[in-house]
């Protein structure tokens, strides 16, 4: 196991002991911790790094997030500018390039509260939009950040329907330029990070105008602020949008452009190019175009959203075997929060999706690894999988890791309201990741899209004698499934194939349903159009389902390969086995529909469940110790690994501001409103 003092970090010369509440939770070690986080990692040599980068990051006084809670929105870009000027310095004394695992690691070190995260987006986009010459150009600037970049694509008007963007990119053949433009007020785009204050470029999606016609979406690289004074470019009006939920340290932006002029190649072109005579050329779907997004979807869910519900894991399970409250028998003693069955039916869950979702991410993460160099050199049929599982992927982990986050926050009664906490920091900045990259219903749909044209093309011609052959995700919707589960008691749902199979069978009766629901409008009328609307609330519902079986599935196949590591399996079984009888808890009604689980099924898997959050317990403070966070990066007064927690909340909120500037509130309204009574009294 790692020494404590690796993440005792916040140099407290009060935190020399670790609280008995908590090392008595790590005193019994049913598995090796150090084990599990070599797995998560995906190897001891990427722990061993990231430890290195952490310890660089950590022992540096200019990355502190100390103040961050005391701090106005300005004071946190300023700071999170500083901090990522300071890095850059460092990557380049130590040899750490742009897309290195060491940045990838700083970046989790310190929370992602870095300035020009936007810059990055820009950058992958580029990789995957533009020719070989023109990632040759632009990405040594972006690495170097001779230029500082963002995406812009939303704007006021739209920001999902991408087809109605109204931004114009003209070109004129006579100079061999686009003129770049936004016609009206509504195609200002909006949102847009790192642009309100900061980006010298902006990738513009725009519609692309050429041989008269409009040719739809398409990537140009516009200059928008002077690389000599800042000052925004002639034609470029841009700002800041304002005060946002959270995400304060990021400057998102507002931009208009009035007929700005760029050159030919400056639209990205690996996949469609306008020849200077004007000539439009293009290879695959004009969607090919959305392919950045894809590549976002599958980056952020590792990088950004799933830390998110590690964090708060670790902070609520680690504050709630400190806290006590009330006692379980009269007059016995005052016991831990995390012995409370309705904190453990709270907590554990939670702790158990995270665990499936980075199983279920590092994955995707592979597929996506396979798919997408086919997809560069021009071999699309990965895609539509791809697009599918990325999209579904995304919706349902952000969904619910903003539903875990904020049920830990919660879970930590009145402290956890406190930022200081570090809890409704996770909270609003998860809640974003619900709409950018892809409103989370939006993307749903657009997973079901997938399955209902595959279903109907596995089951549209009744007769038909010829097999087709479905995406290996979705090879399920043509397996024949059992109608009722033959499970009979509580231990049987312990099977990682009976609850694997129970969540194949929900998924493909909802896939049927939604898509016989579509049919049956059409047989009574309706096109395609509005039946597929008048369907959509089941088709989210069969998306959902899809999506909490490919994680099932995952998790199961995960344990599977950790045949080798008998403890460490046992462990995550359990977890897995916990994340399986939650999901069919929660959606009981979906398996208790057709029959397929009967009420006396249901008690039986409520009774499994009850039985494995008691085992869990057991093991819930090393199960969070092995996401290896330190206590820099928690940045929680609730969260430490030492678990002194109220020292520290005490410690830290005699640091606010408020306790040591004075109150010009007395001396304007309190003292003459005292004052005032005084002669009565
Ligand atoms: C170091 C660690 C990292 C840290 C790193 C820094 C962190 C920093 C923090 C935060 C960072 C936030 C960063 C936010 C950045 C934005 O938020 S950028 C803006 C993102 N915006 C969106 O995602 C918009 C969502 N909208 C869309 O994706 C599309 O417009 C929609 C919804 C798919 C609809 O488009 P449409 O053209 O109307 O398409 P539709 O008719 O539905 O479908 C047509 C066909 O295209 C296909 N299709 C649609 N989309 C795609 C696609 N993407 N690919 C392939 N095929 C597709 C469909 O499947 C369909 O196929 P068929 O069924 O016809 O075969
Ligand atoms: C923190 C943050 C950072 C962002 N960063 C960037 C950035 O860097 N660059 C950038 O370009 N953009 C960025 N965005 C914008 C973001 O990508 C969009 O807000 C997002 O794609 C959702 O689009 P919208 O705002 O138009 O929502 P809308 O589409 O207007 O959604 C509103 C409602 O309409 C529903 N709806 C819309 N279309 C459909 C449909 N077809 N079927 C059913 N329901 C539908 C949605 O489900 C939702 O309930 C950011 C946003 C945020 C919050």
């Amino acid at each position: 196991m790692g020494s404590p003092v690796h993440r005792v970090s916040l140099g407290d010369t009060w935190s020399t002991q670790v609280h008995p509440d908590i090392e008595s939770e790590r005193r019994i070690q049913s598995f090796n911790v150090e084990r599990l986080i070599n797995i998560l990692d995906g190897g001891a040599q990427n722990t061993a790094l990231r430890r290195k980068v952490e310890s660089i990051i950590h022992s540096d006084p200019e990355f502190s997030l100390k103040d961050n809670y005391f701090m106005t929105q300005n004071e946190r870009y300023e700071a999170a500018v500083k901090r990522k000027f300071h890095l850059q310095t460092i990557a380049k004394r130590q040899g750490w390039s742009e897309d290195s695992p060491e940045l990838y690691y700083s970046y989790r070190t310190l929370a992602g509260d870095l300035a020009f995260g936007i810059h990055r987006v820009f950058l992958k986009s580029i990789k995957s939009l533009g020719s070989e010459e023109q990632i040759a150009k632009w990405a040594p600037l972006c690495n170097d950040f001779q230029i500082i970049a963002t995406y812009a694509q939303t704007e006021l008007g739209h920001g999902t329907y991408l087809q109605g963007l109204e931004t114009e990119a003209t070109y004129d053949a006579a100079t061999q330029e686009f003129v770049v433009h936004s016609p009206t007020m509504t195609a200002t785009k909006w949102w847009p990070g790192d642009l309100g204050r900061s980006a010298t470029h902006a990738l513009v999606q725009a519609q692309l105008i050429c041989s008269g016609a409009q040719q739809g979406m398409h990537a140009f690289i516009v200059p928008i602020r002077s690389l000599q004074d800042h000052t925004p470019l002639p034609g470029v009006t841009v700002g800041d949008i304002g005060p946002k939920m959270g995400f304060h340290h990021t400057d998102h932006g507002f931009l208009r452009l009035d007929h700005v002029r760029i050159p030919r190649e400056n639209m990205l072109s690996r996949f469609a190019q306008v020849l200077p005579d004007g000539t439009y050329l293009k290879v695959g779907s004009l969607q090919i175009n959305y392919l950045s997004m894809v590549v976002m979807r599958v980056d952020l869910l590792l990088g950004e959203i799933i830390p998110m519900l590690q964090k708060a894991c670790v902070i609520a399970i680690r504050y709630s075997v400190i806290r006590h409250q009330s006692s379980l028998r009269p007059s016995g003693p005052e016991v831990k929060i995390l012995d409370y069955q309705t904190q453990q039916h709270k907590l554990l869950p939670q702790l158990a999706t995270v665990y499936a979702f980075h199983f279920l991410a590092s994955d995707l993460l592979k597929f996506f690894h396979s798919s997408y160099s086919a997809i560069l050199n021009r071999d699309f049929s990965h895609l539509p999988e791809l697009h599918a599982l990325s999209a579904g992927i995304k919706a349902l982990v952000s969904d619910l890791c903003l539903q875990g986050t904020e049920l830990c926050r919660r879970a930590c009664g009145g402290h956890g309201y406190s930022k200081l906490s570090g809890l409704p920091s996770l909270v609003s900045r998860v809640t974003a990741s619900c709409t950018y990259e892809g409103e989370n219903t939006v993307l749903y749909l657009q997973t079901a899209r997938f399955l209902v044209k595959n279903y109907l093309q596995a089951h549209g011609s009744p007769g038909s004698t010829s097999q087709i052959f479905l995406p290996k995700s979705i090879a399920y919707l043509t397996t024949p499934y059992q109608a009722r589960c033959p499970a009979q008691k509580a231990a049987d749902f312990l099977h990682t194939k009976l609850y694997t199979a129970a969540w194949a069978h929900v998924a493909a009766r909802l896939i049927k349903d939604s898509a016989h629901h579509l049919q049956t409008l059409m047989q009574s009328g309706a096109d395609w159009d509005e039946a597929w609307n008048q369907s959509t609330v089941l088709h989210l519902q069969a998306a959902k389902a899809h999506c909490y079986y490919i994680s099932v599935k995952n998790f199961t196949k995960t344990l599977d390969k950790l045949e080798n590591e008998p403890a460490i399996q046992q462990v995550l079984k359990r977890l897995c086995d916990l994340y399986a009888l939650h999901s069919i808890l929660t959606n009981s009604g979906d398996f208790l529909h057709d029959g397929f689980l009967s009420g006396t099924q249901i008690d039986a898997v409520r009774t499994a469940y009850l039985n494995l959050l008691l085992l869990i317990r057991k093991d819930a403070i090393l199960l969070t110790d092995a996401f290896d966070f330190m206590d820099h990066c928690l940045n929680s007064a609730l969260g430490c690994y030492d678990g002194n927690v109220y020292e520290r909340l005490f410690h830290w909120a005699q640091r606010s501001p408020t306790n040591t500037q004075g109150n010009p509130a007395y001396e304007k309204y309190i003292k003459p409103l005292l004052q005032s009574w005084r002669s009565k009294l």
